[in-house]
């Protein structure tokens, strides 16, 4: 059946007008008024913002880490996406090294299938640059879609590659039309604070903060920066967390490299001092990069505002406190890394953001939504509000308040890293390709309808262009 969404204010990355949406087989079929409602489910949106559906570029769902494995998979972490205004996820295909790409993609496409009820796609982890894996990588590209590969530059011995591979991963990259993507702390210099916090009997959660100094993201930051321009690649460095990663990332693009910055909600409204949380609750608040002192929340907000970062994702990689956080009672590098943040991800940069005047209303959706779309060769399906967009939609109260908490989320896990913190804001319905997956605050969605999405290599001409980015 037809629908129609009327009288809401419709907001773009770049505009904001009244005007009713005709939604016809998953699409926007029209934008205008007055419609003829004959045979249409017709939803008044009086009041409400209607914005494009969030897309997450970065989850880690059902994900094998730490000992442990995530507690959201994509049932669960898809559901609680979509009560915070999500439609669709990107999320990291784990590979292991000397194995065949193929077998990583296969073994994330049955964690999804069936399973997720928005749509989701893959990014896919490299952790060793060898002529095989690059012999795979087209494969990887035109037969998957898969378009962004993941370097991490941090845990040592488990995940991190070394200085070669990213610089091929680079390489490559560039040739093939794929956006590199990095985690950038030193994991070399990590491992050495760690052991040496250990030997010295400091073994509480704030000495994961400690062992992991702001200095040397941004270092792991500039490296992958120098290397992208050497290559005359293009890179995305994920969840940066303090001002010495916003300057490397802002020096680079001053010097014309392609780089673009992710942050994340915790960086923007939590800091170190969650960690000192007595009986060990501190463990809650452990992932990597670390919260920072607060100051480095002011260069996060200017560099979204001025656009030295460009998106927001939620690094979704949830523990349960009990059990799973619990296992690095006594020895912090035993502490699952990883918080619960799909489901709040919109609600905090709206709150904290457009509420407090940091960021207006169409950079709010550029950097939850219309950005990712383009960065991600999602764009113009995915992202925005236009004729033949996937209908995609969120149907948000902008005066709502309330108090975030692990009693009324929709995430699997035991707590919530925002607890008692007062926002205001929130989705209301959400549709992903024109059928609601949240409506009316309820879940009315089916496990399974999500898609997986085959996205277009990195187009650096659009991405230049949507480069002169407004600054307030
Ligand atoms: N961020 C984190 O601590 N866990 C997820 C894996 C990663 O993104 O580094
Ligand atoms: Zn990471
Ligand atoms: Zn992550």
């Amino acid at each position: 059946m037809k629908k129609i969404i009327k009288n809401g204010l419709i907001v773009t990355a770049s505009d904001t007008y009244r005007g009713d949406l005709l939604i016809e087989n998953g699409v926007i079929a029209s934008i205008g008024q007055q419609f003829d409602e004959t045979n249409c489910e017709v939803i008044d949106a009086k009041g409400h913002y209607i914005f494009p559906g969030g897309i997450d570029p970065h989850t880690h769902l059902d994900m094998p880490f730490g000992g442990t494995i995530t507690k959201d998979d994509f049932e669960t972490g898809t559901i609680a996406a979509a009560f915070g205004g999500t439609t669709t996820v990107i999320d990291f295909c784990l590979t292991n090294k000397g194995e065949p790409l193929k077998n990583a993609i296969k073994t994330w496409h049955e964690k999804a299938k069936s399973k997720a009820s928005i749509d989701y796609s893959f990014h896919l982890m490299i952790g060793e640059m060898t002529d095989a894996v690059l012999d795979e990588l087209p494969t990887v590209i035109d037969e998957e879609g898969i378009t962004s590969f993941k370097v991490f530059m941090a845990y040592k011995n488990v995940l991190q590659a070394d200085d070669e591979t990213l610089f091929r991963t680079l390489v490559a990259a560039k040739d093939l039309g794929a956006l590199v993507m990095v985690h950038a702390e030193n994991g070399d210099v990590i491992d050495y604070l760690t052991k040496q916090a250990l030997e010295q009997g400091n073994t509480d959660p704030i000495y994961h903060a400690l062992t992991r100094p702001p200095e040397i993201e941004g270092e792991a930051t500039g490296r992958a920066s120098q290397f992208t321009g050497l290559a005359n690649s293009q890179l995305y460095v994920v969840h940066v967390s303090c001002a010495q990663a916003v300057e490397e990332i802002a020096k680079a693009r001053k010097q014309g490299i392609n780089v673009w910055g992710e942050t994340c909600p915790q960086y923007l409204a939590l800091d170190q001092t969650y960690l000192e949380k007595p009986n060990f609750e501190g463990a809650k608040y452990v992932w990597s990069p670390p919260l920072r002192e607060k100051w480095h929340q002011d260069a996060l907000w200017n560099a979204l505002r001025n656009g030295d970062l460009q998106t927001l994702g939620s690094d979704q990689c949830s523990f349960d406190f009990e059990g799973q956080k619990e296992l690095g009672r006594g020895d912090f590098t035993k502490i699952p890394n990883g918080g619960p943040m799909i489901e709040d991800r919109l609600t905090i940069l709206f709150s904290e953001g457009v509420k407090k005047g940091r960021i207006t209303l169409n950079q709010f959706v550029d950097i939850t939504s219309t950005r990712i779309a383009k960065l991600f060769g999602l764009h113009p399906k995915k992202g925005t509000i236009s004729v033949g967009a996937d209908a995609d939609l969120i149907i948000f109260d902008p005066n709502v308040e309330r108090t975030i908490s692990v009693k009324t989320h929709h995430m699997a896990v035991d707590y919530n890293a925002f607890e008692g913190m007062n926002v205001t804001g929130e989705p209301i319905s959400v549709l992903c390709r024109g059928e609601f997956v949240v409506k009316d605050k309820k879940y009315v969605g089916k496990q399974g309808y999500g898609q997986y999405l085959k996205r277009a290599k990195y187009n650096s001409t659009l991405e230049n262009e949507r480069n002169k980015q407004v600054t307030i």
